[in-house]
């Protein structure tokens, strides 16, 4: 963008922008200063387990809410219409199956990381691929997060460029290092709290601008942005109501089901009950965030729409747009332009700081203490902070590395989740709800599952046709108070109008397939090579670690039947070679963690076995 169009920041945004940063760090240096002084992992990476459900709940929907739904979702409303808003309705189920099947099955088995559930499950080769592919998930997604802001911000402002990525990665990686799990939950909060007051500040000032609620319904209604419902059941379709609502459920339960950065959470608060409530309570939360960043979509449209400003913006992306329009909306409202940024960065830091965190839990949990099991808890936390620092370091390359794809930031965020959290999805599904399944299925299903998302996600980009983009509503013009009529065709260049057929049809599959997509590949190719290979028997199978589908679905029969019929798993001890006596552990709150660990049995789903005994690695006394 030439700079005579660029928008700049008064000394009061700048004021904010530090406020927020300053914080942040005040909260890490609180944490590593207060409680137990981060001296252990439990308390660095698990944050004693003692959490309470709010800020949980809000500290799950920081973790994946990011600059890219902060700037994505309105440049996906502006360009192609509401249709994006169904993925609201993937919330039920995305959110109702993590908190009744993954939730009771992973907190039980008193895990730190999800993935060492695989190898209860299967074994440890499989927690290994697991922990692996998690790992290269979430390096290239915090890339994407880091890249988002700052090159955003920098294409519209000139705003220094790697000093905004410095800025993200020095001060998440230092506050995360510093405080652990805790602080990354409390800046969440504060975060999450800046956010909603970033994007609520955008639509009000931009409602007022343009005129009145019902001045922005009019021009929104007259440029045909409102969506109705769908209902096209062609999967090649970018976004309609199946995409969306079914498709969007698989990849809620990729990240809000599996994804260690969620299970973490879930498992540092004090009980069972409250990692559900928190899981219940991220749904309202998540609707007000999409319908806030919707509604920013609409504003921007009804505000800009009758305007070209195609020569200002330039060759920069719908992304860049959100920015340009943010920036000329709040220009000359001192203060308000820095509140945008503010929240920008909280989305930022709130997603890389969770990341780093469940990064270095992973890579402690899955991949060093099993290695070193005589290793001292304060050598561990040691080791847990220096891996936080690096996945930070990492992460500044990964920004670069991002800035060379092409495609839309939340095309980018959702594919990655698509192709890498699809397949982690089938895994669990595999071990949950398919007893038979063996450890050679599962290694085989993920590498099958892994190699179709590459292939088709890859493919899709070489053609660049994720999905046959429908025509964005034209930017009908005749709206404007003198009547001069400008119709911007923005049509963008690569749609395909023909459809498409073959390959080609196969690599147009919509993205928000890709986790559904992977996920059945995974559990057919994992189900069919243990079948081949010789299936699991029931009795070999770990309790506690197969939630027994068919228990839940004939709930309606008698207690007597259905124990008959799906033969409950019984009540089983994790078994030796993974228990260790439990650790010595501190009261907390005159509370025993080990054994508070929510409702008595009879309280929760009578037909999961109750298998509290700690699962927990070698944790020598210091
Ligand atoms: O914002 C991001 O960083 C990633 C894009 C959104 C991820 C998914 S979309 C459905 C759910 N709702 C959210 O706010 N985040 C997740
Ligand atoms: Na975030």
């Amino acid at each position: 963008m030439d700079p005579s169009h660029q928008k700049h920041f008064t000394i009061v945004d700048y004021v904010i922008f530090a406020i927020l940063l300053v914080a942040s760090m005040g909260i890490g240096l609180y944490y590593a200063l207060s409680g137990g002084r981060q001296r252990t992992t439990q308390e660095f990476l698990m944050a004693d387990r003692n959490m309470r459900c709010l800020p949980v709940s809000l500290s799950l929907i920081a973790s994946f809410q990011s600059a890219v739904a902060i700037i994505g979702v309105p440049a996906e409303i502006y360009t192609h219409g509401t249709q994006y808003w169904f993925i609201g309705c993937a919330y039920f189920l995305g959110l109702l199956i993590p908190a009744h099947v993954f939730i009771p099955v992973l907190y039980r088995l008193r895990l730190s990381s999800a993935y060492q559930y695989l190898e209860l499950r299967f074994s440890k080769a499989v927690r290994i691929c697991g922990t692996l592919t998690f790992i290269f998930q979430m390096v290239i997604y915090m890339g994407v997060c880091v890249y988002t802001p700052a090159f955003a911000l920098n294409a519209v402002t000139g705003f220094e460029l790697w000093g905004a990525v410095l800025a993200i990665g020095l001060v998440c990686a230092l506050y995360t290092t510093m405080g652990g799990l805790k602080a990354v939950i409390w800046t969440d909060v504060f975060q999450t709290i800046v956010m909603f007051a970033g994007q609520l500040a955008v639509i009000v000032v931009g409602v007022h601008q343009t005129g009145g609620v019902s001045e922005v319904w009019r021009k929104v209604w007259a440029g045909n942005l409102i969506s109705g419902l769908d209902l096209n059941p062609d999967p090649t379709v970018r976004h309609t109501f199946w995409t969306l609502g079914v498709g969007g459920v698989f990849l809620m339960l990729s990240l809000y089901g599996v994804n260690q950065a969620q299970v973490q959470r879930y498992l540092s608060s004090r009980t069972e009950k409250e990692a559900v409530r928190s899981c219940y309570m991220v749904f309202p939360s998540l609707q007000l965030t999409l319908a806030l960043s919707c509604v920013m979509g609409l504003v921007m449209f009804a505000r800009y729409c009758g305007e070209d400003h195609s020569e200002k913006l330039g060759g920069s992306s719908g992304d860049a747009m959100v920015i340009y329009f943010v920036m000329d909306m709040l220009q000359g409202l001192p203060g308000l332009p820095g509140l945008f940024m503010a929240c920008l960065f909280s989305a930022a830091l709130s997603t890389i700081s969770s990341a780093l965190n469940s990064l270095a839990t992973v890579t402690m949990e899955d991949l060093i203490k099993p290695h070193f099991p005589a290793m001292s808890e304060a050598r561990a936390t040691l080791l847990s902070k220096v891996l936080a620092l690096s996945y930070g370091l990492l992460c500044l390359v990964m920004a670069y590395v991002t800035h060379q794809m092409g495609d839309s930031v939340l095309q980018v965020a959702l594919k990655i989740f698509g192709m890498v959290g699809g397949p982690i999805l089938g895994l669990f599904c595999l071990g949950m709800f398919f007893p038979w399944a063996n450890s050679t299925g599962a290694v085989a299903g993920l590498g099958v599952g892994l190699s179709m998302a590459f292939w088709i996600g890859i493919g899709s980009i070489a053609t660049r046709s994720s999905g046959t983009r429908p025509l964005p509503p034209r930017c009908r013009a005749a709206l404007l108070s003198d009547n001069m009529t400008t119709v911007i065709e923005s049509l963008p260049s690569n749609v395909t109008l023909s459809l498409p057929s073959g390959l080609t049809r196969f690599y147009s599959l919509s993205y928000m397939w890709y986790s559904a997509f992977n996920c059945f590949t995974v559990i057919l190719i994992g189900l069919t090579i243990s079948f081949l290979t010789g299936p699991m028997k029931e009795e070999n199978v770990t309790p506690g670690t197969v939630y027994p589908l068919l228990g839940t679905l004939l709930c309606f029969l008698p207690e007597r039947l259905k124990k008959k019929l799906c033969c409950v798993t019984p009540l089983g001890q994790t078994p030796s070679s993974l228990q260790m006596p439990p650790p010595q552990h501190k009261e907390i709150n005159g509370v025993d963690p080990q054994h508070e660990s929510g409702p008595s049995w009879e309280e929760t789903d009578s037909f999961l076995p109750d298998t509290r005994t700690p699962f927990v690695e070698q944790e020598t006394t210091v």
